[in-house]
């Protein structure tokens, strides 16, 4: 199968610091895929890196088929690949359902451009309705996005993100800060999403990790130390090692299985 994001030989330094160092990796289509390392691995400088946020100094970014290495964020979300933000995206003084319809509205420019004012309306209207209906939030509609909680705002961030019809999305940390329960239900969207999305998730709680991903990559020290399933990283003992002496150390050993 051809993978849908490829990355080849992906390197970003910091001056004298290699943060990113020759990163090869493929993500197929449909796949739930996370990166995991432990701190300063170089994980949010890779996900920056292929989101286009940070531009690589050296390899390149294949995004369906296309190099994208050298396009900005906007035109590789453009082009399906879209990251999330945590919450800067929002709207907080407009309605929940107002900041989904933003986002439908951004996509059907040109679509929707020739429709009449009020049944482009209601076309944006239930079609974000879906979106806050599949991240579960159709409960919130009419709430300011002020209102709602820090998971419930991460939850709407998805369904903007969704609005925006991506091939493959790309979640920074999104489990981080969320109690137990909001993390719970966060697993349960993502588990809900269409089975054709793609998602590269860089995530902390290897509990998540393991349980949603397909496969998963292991940095260490910028480079690649590993990928499988997550049974076999969990049985990896390089993985280990490199965890040894991290806080998350016991997460890989015990989480998951
Ligand atoms: N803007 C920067 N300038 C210089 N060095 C940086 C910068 N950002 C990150 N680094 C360094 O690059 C390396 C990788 O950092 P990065 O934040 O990508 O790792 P990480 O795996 O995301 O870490 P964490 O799990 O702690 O978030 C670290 O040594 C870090 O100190």
């Amino acid at each position: 199968m051809t993978p849908l994001l490829e990355l080849r030989g992906l390197t970003r330094a910091y001056g004298s610091l290699t943060a990113v160092d020759h990163v090869d990796l493929a993500v197929l289509p449909g796949e739930r895929h996370a990166l995991i390392g432990p701190n300063g691995a170089g994980k949010s400088t890779l996900f920056a890196t292929v989101a286009g946020t940070l531009p690589a100094t050296g390899g390149n970014v294949v995004f369906d088929g296309h190099d994208v290495t050298a396009l900005a964020e906007s035109e590789r979300a453009r082009r399906g690949l879209l990251r999330t933000y945590q919450h800067s995206s929002l709207f907080l003084d407009c309605s929940v359902l107002d900041n989904v319809a933003l986002a439908v509205q951004r996509v059907h420019r040109v679509a929707h451009r020739f429709d009449r004012a009020a049944r482009r309306f209601r076309r944006t209207e239930a079609e974000a309705c879906r979106h806050l209906e599949s991240v579960g939030l159709a409960g919130r509609a009419g709430d300011r996005a002020s209102a709602l909680s820090h998971g419930e705002r991460r939850q709407l961030e998805v369904a903007m993100v969704l609005a925006a019809q991506p091939s493959l999305v790309m979640f920074d940390e999104p489990t981080a800060g969320m109690s137990a329960a909001e993390t719970e239900r966060f697993a349960e969207l993502v588990e809900r999403l269409p089975d054709d999305l793609t998602l590269l998730i860089v995530e902390h709680d290897l509990d998540v990790v393991f349980r949603l991903a397909d496969r998963v990559t292991v940095l260490h020290l910028g480079r690649v130390l590993a990928t499988g399933t997550p049974q076999e990283i969990q049985a990896d003992d390089e993985v280990r090692r490199a965890y040894l002496g991290s806080a998350r150390a016991e997460e890989l050993f015990t989480g998951g299985l």
